[in-house]
């Protein structure tokens, strides 16, 4: 018989609330995620979905309830300790959030600087990122002048390439076409077969095919709807 006795987890939220001023946007969530899960996020327009995956990444704070994460309770986390904390997240914004001054390669080699990796590595790991996104050829373009699908194959490279323990994608393959989109979810997969925990938010729970110990979790209204298990 398998059991889950004794296992970490990995993510816990007790009883979040989220408030944007009067709009409640995360309704009273309570949570585990176990390391190494596969966790789509579904849910209409306005459930929630995006908020759930800011206050993971403290890019919010809740307004009630707690989030513990490895037996760190955020709310406690003080601004020093924070970007320590933030190298073990990869994030994917649904608005990406590229630097627009930087090239692409800059981009997503920032990363790495601020881990304090050699150049001669950085070089290695964000040209491989580039080109299992499909991306390489763009390296020294400028995310302006590229295609919301390409921004968002960049910020997917970003979000890997310092092979974080947790992947945060909100709509991640939402500017792709259908080939840019399986690309980018196998890559996802493959951090995932590698040990890492991801967290998809997505409208489109057709897209996914088949994860081993995947879970859906569906909100609607900012509460937590239903959580079924993704059948292949
Ligand atoms: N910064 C904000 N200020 C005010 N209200 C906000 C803010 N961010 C989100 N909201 C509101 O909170 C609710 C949840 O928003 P959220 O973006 O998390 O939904 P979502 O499920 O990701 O939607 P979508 O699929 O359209 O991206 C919505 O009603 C939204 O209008």
């Amino acid at each position: 018989m398998s059991t889950n006795r004794g296992k970490a987890n990995i993510i816990r939220l007790f009883n979040v609330t989220k408030r944007y001023g009067g709009k409640l946007a995360l309704n009273n969530i309570t949570l585990d995620i176990e390391p190494g899960e596969f966790i789509f996020i579904s849910g209409p327009s306005g459930a929630g979905k995006s908020t759930l995956l800011k206050i993971l990444y403290l890019a919010e704070r809740v307004s009630e309830g707690q989030i513990v994460i490895d037996g760190i309770n955020l709310a406690r986390i003080s601004s020093q300790r924070l970007p320590f904390l933030r190298r073990r997240f990869g994030m994917v914004f649904q608005d990406f959030k590229l630097i627009p001054n930087r090239t692409v390669f800059e981009n997503v080699a920032l990363v790495l600087k601020v881990a304090g990796k050699n150049p001669s590595y950085i070089k290695k790991k964000v040209m491989h990122v580039l080109r299992v996104t499909g991306m390489e050829k763009k390296a020294n373009h400028l995310p302006p002048t590229l295609s919301g699908g390409e921004q968002q194959r960049v910020a997917v490279a970003r979000a890997v390439v310092g092979e974080p323990s947790i992947i945060l994608a909100d709509e991640p393959t939402g500017s792709l076409d259908s080939e840019s989109a399986r690309r980018v979810l196998n890559l996802l997969l493959g951090y995932h077969q590698n040990g890492a925990t991801i967290l998809i938010a997505s409208h489109n729970i057709a897209q996914m095919d088949c994860f081993s110990r995947g879970r859906n979790i569906s909100l609607e209204d900012g509460k937590l709807k239903r959580i079924s298990t993704i059948l292949c």
